[in-house]
C-alpha cells in the first residue's frame, strides 16, 4: 500500500517559510506584492484566483487582483499588462489560463516582462529553464518535484514518465526530472504501448486531463506516482488523472486529488512571488 505525499502538509511548511521571508522583506521596507488578472467569469478559474488572494493574504504578501470582462479585447488587456509590468510596487504578474478565445495566450504570456513572470511561462523564463539558467519555474512542475523530493527516493538514474505534454505541466515536468538526472519519456496520445510505457516508469507524472487515465496495471510494482489532473468523475466528484484506489495498491508513494499537486502549485507560486520581490529590489 502506498504512501501519501499530502500537499496539505507540504503546502502548509512552504507557505510558513514564505511568512517569515515575507518579514523579513517587509523590515527591509519591501512589501511583496504579486498581481493577478482574470478575464471572464470561468468558475473553475475563479476559485483558483480566490485561493491565490487568500495565500497572499495569509502569508502577508500583498495582492492585487484584477478582474476583467469576458468580452475584453486583446488589445485592452495587452494595455493593463503594460500599466503592471511599469509598476514598480507590483512584483509577481499572473495571468489566469485559459483565456476566452479571442485572446492570444502565447501573445499575452509575451507580454508579461520576464523579472515579473511568476508562472514561468514567458519565452524567455522556458528558455532559461531549459539551459539551467536562473529562472522563475512553472509552479506545477515546480510542486511536483518538491512531492517527489519529499519522498526521499531518489531521481537520478530513475525511468520517469511523463503523461502528457503541455506547455505549462507536461513539458516542464519533463524538463525538471532531466535536471534531476532522471531518464524521462513523454507519453501522448499518439504514443504506441502507452500503458506498457507507464508500466515501465519508477516516476510517473500524470498530466494528461482525462479522468481515472492511468488504470493499475499501467502503474510498476513500488512506483511514485503524481497526479496532476482535476477531473470529475461519473458521480461529479473531484478526481486525477491516476485511478486511486488501483494505483495506492501498487505504488509505493502516491499523491492525492484533491490535497495534492494543486496544493503545491499554490504554495510554489508565493515562493516565485518572494524570488521576483528580492530580485527586483536586490534584498
Ligand atoms: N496562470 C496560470 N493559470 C493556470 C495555472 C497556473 O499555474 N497558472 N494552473 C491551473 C489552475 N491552478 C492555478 O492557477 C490551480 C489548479 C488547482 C489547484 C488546487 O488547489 N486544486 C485542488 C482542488 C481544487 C478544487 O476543489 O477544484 C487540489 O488539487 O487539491 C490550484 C491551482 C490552470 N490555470
Amino acid at each position: 500500500m502506498a504512501q501519501i505525499i499530502s500537499g496539505k502538509e507540504l503546502a502548509a511548511r512552504i507557505k510558513q517559510r514564505v511568512s517569515g521571508q515575507v518579514e523579513e522583506l517587509k523590515a527591509g521596507g519591501v512589501t511583496p506584492c504579486l498581481a493577478v488578472v482574470l478575464v471572464g467569469d470561468d468558475p473553475a478559474s475563479a476559485v483558483y484566483v480566490r485561493g491565490k488572494e487568500s495565500d497572499c493574504r495569509e502569508c502577508g504578501i500583498g495582492s492585487r487582483m484584477l478582474r476583467l470582462p469576458a468580452d475584453t479585447t486583446q488589445a485592452q488587456l495587452l494595455e493593463q499588462l503594460e500599466k503592471l509590468a511599469a509598476d514598480k510596487s507590483v512584483h509577481g504578474i499572473l495571468v489566469q489560463l485559459p483565456l476566452p478565445a479571442q485572446i492570444d495566450e502565447q501573445a499575452v504570456i509575451a507580454a508579461i516582462p520576464p523579472e515579473k513572470d511568476v508562472d514561468g511561462f514567458s519565452p524567455v523564463n522556458v528558455g532559461r529553464m531549459m539551459i539551467g539558467e536562473e529562472c522563475f519555474l512553472p509552479c506545477t512542475p515546480a510542486g511536483c518535484i518538491e512531492m517527489l523530493k519529499s519522498t526521499g527516493v531518489p531521481i537520478a538514474g530513475k525511468q520517469a514518465v511523463v503523461l502528457g505534454r503541455s506547455n505549462i505541466v507536461g513539458k516542464p515536468a519533463a524538463m525538471l526530472l532531466l535536471r534531476e538526472n532522471a531518464t524521462v519519456t513523454i507519453c501522448h496520445s499518439k504514443t504506441e504501448d502507452l500503458a506498457a510505457v507507464c508500466a515501465g516508469a519508477d516516476i510517473l507524472v500524470a498530466a494528461i486531463g482525462k479522468p481515472k487515465f492511468v488504470t493499475g496495471d499501467m502503474v510498476k510494482p513500488g512506483a511514485v506516482v503524481i497526479d496532476v489532473g482535476i477531473n470529475r468523475d461519473e458521480n461529479g466528484k473531484l478526481c486525477g488523472d491516476v485511478d486511486f484506489a488501483a494505483a495506492e495498491a501498487k505504488a509505493s508513494f502516491i499523491t492525492p486529488v484533491p490535497g495534492g499537486v494543486g496544493l503545491m502549485t499554490r504554495a510554489m507560486l508565493l515562493v516565485n512571488t518572494i524570488q521576483a520581490a528580492r530580485r527586483q529590489t536586490g534584498r
